[in-house]
């Protein structure tokens, strides 16, 4: 075998997926902080992480970029077991850690040229500057950037080597409105490159409007796995009926709202229903009780 070519993916890693994941485990001192994650995901989609303070989101992600040694299950990224995976490997992999806060004496731009040489094909600089939104500061020093601004190179320095495969921890966190809606921009026109994003976010808009799927992690399990629009299930199915009677408020948690509404348009045969509301169960609520759901679960 010459110098240029890899050794042969072992059978049970040739699959299409680009992270492929089963029975994940991690613990801390006796504490299981990953407790058995399988997932999978696709080439060329955009899955969000969701789930509360200390779920596990990072460690998992952080075992996926090979920064961090799981203690069971499999993995396989990119076709690689992230725990052995080389240099040839890493350079197809692109990773935005939750902000360290970290910043040196150069610039943003000098920054940016800086490690462009540690890629092959970078993108241009320019490029990267007008695309996170940094133009006008990249002669500004990086320890002088305000959090958002240093938010902002952070991504930068992730896409920068056009990777294959992107890992994004709390990406937006810091950021004001607008540079959240030009991250989201950034990250459409990877997905239509082909990019496959992993990234974890506390902001269900976010992974509303990013993602293809999400994940609802919860105290080291995935406890729910749907593209946004159908996270929960049966828990969408259940609707709100809220109407005023005798000037009170009532309201009525159904799976049948149908059924509630002819009832309430009998009692009222004039039709009006006072203060009439139908709703359906959004993806904050359904996040909540997923969340509420699993945390109550002492398995
Ligand atoms: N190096 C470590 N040593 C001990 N415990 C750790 C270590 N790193 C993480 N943990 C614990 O593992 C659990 C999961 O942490 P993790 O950072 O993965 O959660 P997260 O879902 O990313 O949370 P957040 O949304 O707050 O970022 C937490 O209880 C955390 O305290």
């Amino acid at each position: 075998m010459t110098a240029t070519q890899t050794a042969p993916v072992p059978p049970a890693l040739v699959h299409d997926e680009a992270v492929r994941v089963r029975g994940l485990a991690k613990r801390y001192s006796g504490r299981a902080v990953v407790d058995g994650i399988d997932l999978d995901v696709r080439r060329g989609e955009v899955f969000a992480l969701l789930g509360p303070n200390g779920a596990g989101k990072t460690t998992t992600v952080e075992i996926l970029e090979g920064v961090r040694r799981r203690d069971g299950g499999e993995a396989s990224v990119l076709g690689a077991d992230p725990a052995q995976a080389g240099r040839a490997w890493r350079d197809r992999i692109g990773v935005v850690g939750q902000s360290t806060g970290a910043g040196n004496a150069l610039t943003v731009r000098e920054t940016l040229d800086h490690f462009a040489r540690y890629h092959a094909t970078p993108v241009p600089t320019g490029e990267l500057l007008a695309d996170v939104g940094l133009a006008d500061a990249a002669r500004q020093r990086v320890t002088a950037l305000s959090g958002g601004q240093r938010r902002r190179l952070e991504v930068a320095l992730g896409v920068q080597g056009r990777p294959e495969l992107l890992f994004l921890d709390e990406p937006t966190t810091g950021m004001d409105p607008v540079a959240r809606r030009q991250f989201w921009t950034l990250v459409e026109g990877l997905r239509e490159r082909g990019t496959t994003v992993l990234l974890t976010t506390h902001y269900l808009d976010e992974a509303a409007h990013l993602a293809d799927r999400v994940g609802v992690v919860s105290a080291g399990r995935l406890v729910d796995v749907a593209p946004p629009a159908e996270l929960g299930g049966a828990l969408r199915s259940e609707a709100t009926v809220r109407w005023t009677e005798d000037g009170a408020p009532r309201s009525v948690v159904t799976a049948e709202p149908a059924a509630v509404l002819r009832d309430l348009l009998a009692a009222h045969p004039a039709g009006e229903v006072p203060g009439l509301t139908v709703t359906r169960p959004g993806l904050e609520d359904v996040y909540l009780r997923l969340v509420a759901v699993a945390q109550e679960d002492p398995r």
